[in-house]
């Protein structure tokens, strides 16, 4: 499902003509079995960001192999990865929420932009706000919400469009305890239902609420793995914890169509969802964070659902 081959990560040093000093990710090699439910730990500038960003293919790895929902990436045509991407949902620490969209509408974009008809999008957005503790606050935009508001949209619309694989950079970051919990029900629910999870965090007490592999990384290595190796599909974890299903359950619409065809040729240009175009790390400058393009098909609202480069600068992606 997700499996790295000898994975090094180099970004790019300008200050060095392009080359950086050293690699930050090295040696990557681990198979996460599809279904499965990782956290991702080590302390703060292990790569663990990288790491994930890899995994949504925001990145291309200096070396190796990544292969993710069953496509190895060196040999994945360029123009075939906005549709795998789309595959796969991230929650990141900056939310990058469009400003002029309702959380409703912020929410409901990727599935505007998959084709999705109105009326069968509408229950799923709700349901999604509401599991978020958004209830009654679909009309407002991001401006109007805390930075764990926006935080909890930002989930939902990771989640809304039942990602294959589902990675989140320390999820819980700005929500207190309750809504941490929840959030940790709703990554199990989309696991159960599914998902390949992988989520980052600093938090033991996070990672004790919920069974899973531990993968830990420090300056750049796997340090360790719970349990050892990962290379078989095998022996999953029990998906909850003893006592059975979590106390909420999401409706079945929101489990993961296993029968989904693989993506064909025919990547798009650019991406759709307010997420980052691919970066190639070394070749093409850091480009990461490259300001998205206003998507095809989008319409317009207001000053436009796209933000100008000048909005972007101030801001775009909340204050969370
Ligand atoms: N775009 C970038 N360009 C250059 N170096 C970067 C870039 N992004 C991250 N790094 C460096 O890569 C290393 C790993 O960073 P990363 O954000 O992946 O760590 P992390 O484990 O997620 O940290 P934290 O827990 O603090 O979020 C750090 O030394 C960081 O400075």
């Amino acid at each position: 499902m997700v499996r790295f081959t000898q994975v090094g990560l180099r970004y790019p040093d300008p200050t060095r003509g392009g080359a950086g000093e050293r690699e930050t990710l090295r040696d990557l090699s681990f198979t996460l079995p599809q279904g499965s439910f990782t956290w991702l730990t080590g302390p703060s500038g292990a790569g663990k960001t990288s790491l994930l960003r890899l995994m949504q293919l925001a990145l291309r790895p200096t070396r190796g192999e990544v292969e993710v929902l069953g496509v190895p990436l060196s040999r994945a045509k360029r123009a075939d990865l906005p549709k795998l991407r789309r595959r796969i949902g991230a929650v990141f620490q900056e939310f990058r929420l469009l400003p002029y969209l309702t959380a409703f509408d912020n929410v409901a974009l990727p599935l505007r932009l998959a084709g999705r008809a109105e009326a069968s999008l509408r229950p799923d957005v709700t349901e999604m706000l509401r599991w978020v503790g958004l209830e009654g606050r679909e009309g407002a935009l991001p401006q109007q919400l805390s930075g764990g508001e926006q935080q909890r949209v930002a989930i939902a619309r990771a989640v809304v469009t039942r990602p294959a694989l589902l990675v989140a950079d320390e999820p819980t970051g700005n929500l207190d305890s309750t809504q941490a919990r929840r959030l940790i029900l709703l990554l199990a629910e989309m696991n159960r239902l599914g998902a390949t999870v992988v989520v980052a965090t600093h938090s033991q007490e996070l990672i004790a609420q919920h069974p899973g592999y531990v993968m830990q990384v420090e300056a750049g290595r796997i340090v360790a793995l719970d349990p050892w190796p990962y290379a078989t599909e095998e022996a999953l974890p029990e998906p909850h914890p003893p006592g059975g299903a979590p106390v909420a359950t999401l409706p079945q619409s929101f489990a993961l169509d296993l029968s989904a065809p693989e993506p064909e040729a025919g990547w798009l240009e650019e991406p759709e969802d307010g997420s980052e175009p691919w970066s190639s790390g070394e070749d093409e400058g850091e480009g990461d964070l490259a300001p998205p393009a206003r998507p095809r098909g989008t319409q317009r609202m207001g000053r436009g659902i796209w933000p100008s480069a000048q909005d972007r600068g101030s801001g775009a992606g909340g204050h969370g």
